[in-house]
């Protein structure tokens, strides 16, 4: 039986080119390598699974290769990795320095990788100091952690910092649509846009709901059976509410989230969700704005055509609404009655002015 290998190592990005989402980063990077101005002590820094090792990985083949004729030779003996978070005392670090010392023996460079380095002791730290502030020319250290501000001033101020950013969700469903279509697997846009919602800026997130979700649901990934599957509450829901929001239908809304209640769902979950659907819709309110909302072309004239239903004046009350019920949900005692209450204001505010208002709009 072949062996099963997860997305998100299967699919790690071997250039700079196939890294989504950090341009930024990725050309300084280059450029440096270019220019020869490459500092020897870099740190990267930013949410979890969003190409922190693998940018640094991939730095580490590129500037041994330069020079060299064979673009298949990776190099890989010069690239040192080092989890602080299982090797974080002063020890680890010095047997660390004393392998620094010595020259690479093919290669330009030896790169350390110094992963989750915030984990490191403070007396790692300061006998790390006087090596990353004259390393040997040979070596270059990349030092990768989710918290950065757990690191101390004096290091940082010897490294070059690049911020790394959470992926988009329209970042992140393109690339599961390639890594899809690579597997032949096929999917509705939404499908994939749920998954990168869930994921929350996380790439290798993203790509472990996308195996997990294949296993669930087989090659075809419909916005309904992930929906389903990840126990999302889907904008086709939010949808629904709200046409019960403008109809002033107070007893479907409080029949609809007691549904939710019993399905699982969390009434947190749910109101911010509510918040932000507002917000689409008054995103669709405008041409200008509509590029704004992530959604495929379907679920696009979906919100566009509520959005003709509601009011400019209407949106602002009930975002203000919503949102408030978000904050206050936290450190109530009675959440359920903060919820419904949200929903009956919501619907006696579109009950009692919307219609006059859209009439005379
Ligand atoms: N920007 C990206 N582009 C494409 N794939 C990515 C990206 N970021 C992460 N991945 C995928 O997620 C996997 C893990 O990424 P990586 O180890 O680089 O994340 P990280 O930022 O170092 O995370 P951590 O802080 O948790 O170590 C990669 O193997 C790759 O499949």
């Amino acid at each position: 039986m072949e062996q099963f290998i997860v997305s998100a190592r299967k699919y790690r990005p071997q250039t700079f080119k196939d890294v989504v989402g950090q341009q930024a980063i990725t050309s300084t990077l280059v450029n440096a390598i270019e220019s020869n101005h490459l500092a020897q002590a870099l740190l990267f820094t930013g949410p979890r699974g969003v190409g922190k090792t693998t940018c640094a990985r991939i730095l580490a083949r590129k500037i041994n290769q330069e020079g060299y004729d064979d673009p298949n030779e990776d190099f890989a003996f010069n690239v040192f990795e080092l989890d602080a978070a299982s090797n974080n005392s002063v020890d680890d670090i010095r047997s660390l320095i004393d392998q620094v010392r010595i020259p690479p023996q093919t290669g330009k460079y030896k790169v350390y990788i110094i992963d989750e380095v915030h984990m490191l002791s403070s007396a790692a730290f300061n006998a790390f100091l006087k090596t990353l502030e004259e390393p040997p020319r040979h070596a270059i250290f990349i030092l990768a952690t989710t918290e950065k501000h757990k690191i101390i001033p004096t290091i940082l101020s010897r490294c070059q910092i690049f911020d790394f950013k959470r992926i988009t969700i329209a970042d992140a469903a393109n690339h599961l649509a390639d890594v899809a279509r690579s597997q032949g697997i096929n999917f509705e846009d939404d499908a994939l846009r749920i998954i990168a919602q869930k994921a929350d800026g996380a790439m290798r997130d993203a790509l472990s709901i996308f195996d997990r979700v294949v296993s669930y649901c087989g090659r075809n990934l419909t916005r309904q059976a992930v929906a389903e599957n990840l126990n999302v509450l889907d904008f086709e829901y939010y949808i629904r509410i709200t046409d019960m929001v403008l109809q002033g239908n107070i007893p479907g809304l409080l029949l609809a989230y007691n549904d939710i209640l019993s399905k699982g769902f969390d009434g947190h979950h749910f109101v911010s969700g509510l918040a932000s659907h507002f917000r689409d819709l008054m995103v669709c309110k405008t041409p200008e704005t509509i590029n704004l909302l992530e959604i495929g072309d379907h679920g696009k004239q979906l919100f566009y055509n509520q959005s003709q239903q509601t009011s400019m004046p209407f949106l602002l009350q009930a975002i203000e609404i919503a949102n408030d019920c978000d904050l206050k949900y936290k450190s109530s005692q009675n959440q359920r009655l903060l919820v419904e209450l949200c929903l009956m204001q919501l619907a006696s505010l579109s009950f009692e002015g919307e219609k006059k208002k859209i009439s005379n709009s």
